[in-house]
């Protein structure tokens, strides 16, 4: 089996990016951010307090004669960027762009901090890290890459996302027609539970490429690319104007600003963001000033190769044993 669904921005500046998908019989649709840094998959539901439900679509396990309660079992989760949620399990049947598992665990929010709520385009998410990652207890529950991995014709999703348009996610497949080329793949490390490789270097703008080893996590869920301060420095050291602002939490540079581009290496191959890409968004809508898509991943622990990173590439997710990345030009 495959399937193939669409990757949509939740807002201009890619903020976040959502999948239609349907949960229960008969089928309930919900936009859902799939997110390769987190091993819950949860939803708005009936469960969720009508005070932090503004504009979400709701599952309403009630309302599908195939919902079951997984009884006794609650889940908690906490974000990097400090959002989080918690609740109840049922499993139901589940499907994303045609591909179907029954009886996956759909995790029901009863609570969900105040960025969930504001955010009226996201319904919930679909953790596609390691399960080992997942918060339910107290038996922990397979993610739907894991649960589909049987059925699938290849044991891979992909990942398509692009700048301010539709991209997309393939599972079973890869799709010849989304990269130019070959797949460059290196390895993962799935120890603690997300998809942690290397990069092979990296260069700013069109200076000589920097052969270091940068290892980080491949998060489809996290905006922006968070790279150690000495990278982050050296690119913004090109950037007239630019300072690391402690009041915004980051680098900043006037919106005019010629940014240069930022490649990184996987392996032997080259990837170069846009500059565009990393003139992220305006601090505030009528201001002159910019706020990066490149930031300093020092307060973080772990390097990040968010969305601003992943959507100048055709990702490969390689659930194969041992697990790999790949990632293509497009
Ligand atoms: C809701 C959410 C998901 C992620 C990335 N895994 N972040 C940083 N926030």
């Amino acid at each position: 089996d495959t399937g193939s669904a669409a990757a949509v921005p939740i807002n201009e500046v890619d903020i976040a990016y959502v999948t239609p998908v349907t949960v229960g019989t008969p089928p309930q649709t919900l936009m859902l951010d799939l997110d390769t840094g987190s091993s819950d998959l949860w939803v708005f539901s009936s469960l969720t307090p009508s005070s932090q439900v503004r504009g979400q679509e709701i599952y309403s396990p009630a309302k599908s004669s195939t919902s079951k309660l997984l009884s006794g079992h609650t889940w908690s989760i906490r974000y990097g960027d400090g959002s989080g949620s918690r609740g109840t399990v049922y499993t139901d049947n589940f499907t994303i762009g045609g591909l179907e598992v029954e009886s996956q665990a759909v995790q029901t929010a009863q609570e969900v901090s105040s960025s969930f709520t504001q955010e009226q385009s996201l319904d919930g998410l679909v953790g596609l890290g390691f399960s080992t990652l997942n918060t339910v207890r107290p038996s922990s529950q397979l993610t739907f890459f894991d649960n589909a991995r049987p059925k699938l014709d290849e044991e891979v999703f992909t990942a398509d996302l692009k700048y301010h348009a539709t991209g997309s996610y393939d599972f079973g497949f890869i799709d010849r027609a989304k990269y130019t080329g070959n797949i460059t793949y290196t390895p993962v490390q799935q120890s603690p539970g997300y998809w942690t490789h290397s990069l092979s270097g990296y260069a700013v703008g069109s200076g000589a490429f920097q052969s270091t080893q940068i290892q980080g996590i491949s998060d489809t869920g996290t905006t922006l690319l968070y790279l150690p301060t000495a990278i982050v420095t050296a690119y913004y050291r090109q950037v007239q104007g630019a300072q690391n602002s402690q009041y915004y939490g980051g680098y900043v540079f006037p919106c005019s600003s010629t940014l240069p581009t930022f490649t990184f290496g996987i392996e032997g191959a080259r990837f170069t963001i846009p500059a565009s890409y990393i003139n992220y968004t305006r601090i505030s809508p009528t201001s002159s000033t910019c706020y990066g898509g490149l930031q300093s991943s020092s307060g973080l622990g772990i390097n990040i190769f968010g969305d601003v990173a992943l959507k100048a590439a055709f990702v490969v997710f390689s659930g194969t044993n041992p697990p790999r990345i790949g990632f293509g030009t497009k």
